[in-house]
């Protein structure tokens, strides 16, 4: 037989326990002896929950099914089941209510069980109005925290998605966002500093979505000269330009049915631009030499380390393509504004390159850990590989030291005594002439210099004596030659420099920043000096 209780609007508790909401829903009171069931009903009857009584556990069954139950006080023995069974299918349904269990005075094992199994409390027969009313109230407020616990949990404890490493709460923010765009189809505009991720994001905006098993095809608008891009993305058919000896399938028809992500957008020149916007209006696409026009359904991702609404007052993206496509921002923030990220992914990268390069390296000291995390990365993710990278090859573990991290303030060190490290304009590599000489904080970092000197392995006179041993020279140094006849050769187009080199074109602008235009002869910017200083050799 199932009775109920009305809710009354009172309860027992004071003024100050009053104010906390209580979770609603109903009680269920499952006791099998006709009389302790009265006694417990008239004991509940001026809680804040309506009480529904089960004698039964098939009743109580029947009644936690029917859903809104915000706890149980269950009595373990019971006619037809046992109430720790029932306990366990409880939880086993992770049924989000408090578990109050009765016991009888000498049955203390049972109910230790009980707590073991998931109650959130028990009661001894026999007990008081008050003592029933004050523990039903703190289990109900106890679940309701836990639970509240593990969902925050949940959500926040995420230390990896889908290729990216780190639990800070920046990134969270990022991961929700890429669930719940996921399961759009609306286009999503990544932006985000060289070397966050807006890849690594784009992929995982992929995986993540009803796309997954659908192809995913990533062009990047910078790395492919201007006159091949549209057939790259578009197609062309045979003896569309010379050079054309057959039918060639576009990136976009590729994408057919998956994603199709544009890294660089804003490389993209203004003809293109509008070619692309038909593209997203229509749905089809015409290949270049063609008169046919093939439909493709293909969900659109975009990335730029500009600023593309900065780009669109430019003049240099259009309007209404920039509003097509920036349905879904998506900002990755840059490595330093990650909390303890720049730590858990650093080790992470440890423990792979120390298996490529068979180093055995086990982790950081804590200031190397402490010095990871108080730099500034300005090249992100992309440049702590590359430190790493440089410190596994050049270093034996077991820990990675502060001192194998601390190249800058080596560098300065080194000019101080006089080391020749100089960059373009007298710099050490990788470090803005300003901070060059600042001895104490480790500021932007530069690649880790080679380890220092060790009595016998190098001749008298250093590095320098081994290089012109050797006829070798710093490789940033003949990065910035190679990358200043590139721009040369294409009259200062950064990205056409950048595709001869097959290099992104943001690190050539960084080197710019950095070093100034070898072309129009603009000096480097106070920008680029706290920016661009990630120092790294040319990567992808
Ligand atoms: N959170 C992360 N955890 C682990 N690896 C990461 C993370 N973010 C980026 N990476 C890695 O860093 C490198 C650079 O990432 P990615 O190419 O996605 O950056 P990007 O923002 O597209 O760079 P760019 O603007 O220079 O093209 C890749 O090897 C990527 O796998």
């Amino acid at each position: 037989m199932v009775q109920s209780l009305p809710s009354s609007p009172g309860d027992d508790v004071g003024p100050a326990e009053a104010s906390i909401a209580a979770p609603s829903g109903r009680v269920v009171l499952v006791e099998d002896t006709p009389s302790m069931a009265r006694v417990y009903m008239e004991y509940l009857k001026d809680t804040a929950w309506p009480v529904d009584l089960a004698e039964t556990g098939a009743e109580a069954r029947a009644l936690l099914a029917s859903g809104g139950v915000v706890a149980v006080i269950l009595d373990l023995y019971l006619p037809d089941l046992s109430g720790l069974d029932l306990l366990r299918e409880i939880r086993a349904a992770d049924q989000e209510m408090a578990v109050v269990v009765v016991t009888s005075q000498g049955s203390l094992q049972v109910a230790v069980e009980a707590m073991r199994e998931g109650a959130d409390d028990f009661l001894t027969k026999p007990f008081a109005a008050d003592r029933l009313r004050v523990t039903l109230r703190n289990a109900v407020e106890r679940h309701a925290m836990a639970g509240a616990i593990r969902r925050i949990k949940r959500e926040l404890g995420r230390e990896a998605f889908h290729g990216f490493i780190g639990s800070s709460l920046a990134m969270q923010g990022v991961y929700r966002t890429i669930e719940a765009a996921a399961r759009s189809r609306a286009s999503v505009f990544i932006t985000g500093e060289s070397g966050t991720g807006k890849e690594v994001c784009a992929t995982a905006l992929h995986q993540a979505s009803d796309r997954a098993r659908g192809p995913f095809v990533a062009l990047n608008c910078a790395a492919i000269p201007h006159d091949l891009i549209e057939s790259e993305i578009f197609g062309h058919v045979k003896g569309a330009f010379t050079g054309a000896i057959g039918d060639r399938e576009g990136a976009a028809v590729r994408a057919n049915g998956g994603t199709l992500f544009l890294d660089e957008i804003c490389e993209m020149d203004l003809a293109l631009q509008a070619k692309l916007l038909r593209f997203i209006q229509t749905g089809t696409v015409q290949p270049v030499g063609g008169s046919r026009l093939v439909a493709v359904d293909v969900r659109f991702i975009c990335a730029t380390n500009r600023d593309p609404w900065a780009e669109v007052g430019a003049g240099r993206f259009r309007e209404d393509l920039y509003f097509r496509l920036h349905v879904i921002p998506i900002l990755l923030p840059p490595l330093r504004e990650r909390d303890r990220d720049v730590v858990e992914i650093a080790r992470a990268l440890l423990e792979r390159y120390a298996a490529e390069e068979g180093r055995h390296f086990q982790g950081f000291t804590p200031g190397a850990e402490d010095l990871l995390s108080r730099l500034p990365w300005p090249g992100n993710v992309r440049q702590l590989q590359n430190v790493l990278r440089n410190v596994v090859v050049l270093n034996e573990g077991p820990l990675v030291t502060e001192a194998m991290l601390d190249g800058p303030r080596r560098h300065a060190e080194g000019r101080a005594r006089g080391t020749p490290a100089a960059g373009p304009r007298g710099e050490p590599p990788g470090v803005a002439p300003s901070q060059a000489v600042a001895p104490a904080s480790p500021l932007p970092l530069s690649p880790v210099p080679p380890p220092a000197p060790t009595s016998g392995a190098m001749p008298a006179g250093g590095l320098e004596a081994v290089r012109q041993a050797h006829g070798l020279r710093p490789m940033w140094q003949v990065e910035w030659e190679h990358m200043t006849t590139a721009l040369r050769a294409c009259a200062g187009n950064v990205p056409r420099a950048a595709a001869l080199l097959e290099v992104s074109p943001s690190t050539i602008y960084r080197r710019i920043r950095q070093f100034g235009d070898p072309v129009t002869g603009a000096p480097p910017t106070e920008a680029g000096a706290a920016a661009g200083k990630d120092g790294g050799t040319a990567s992808g």
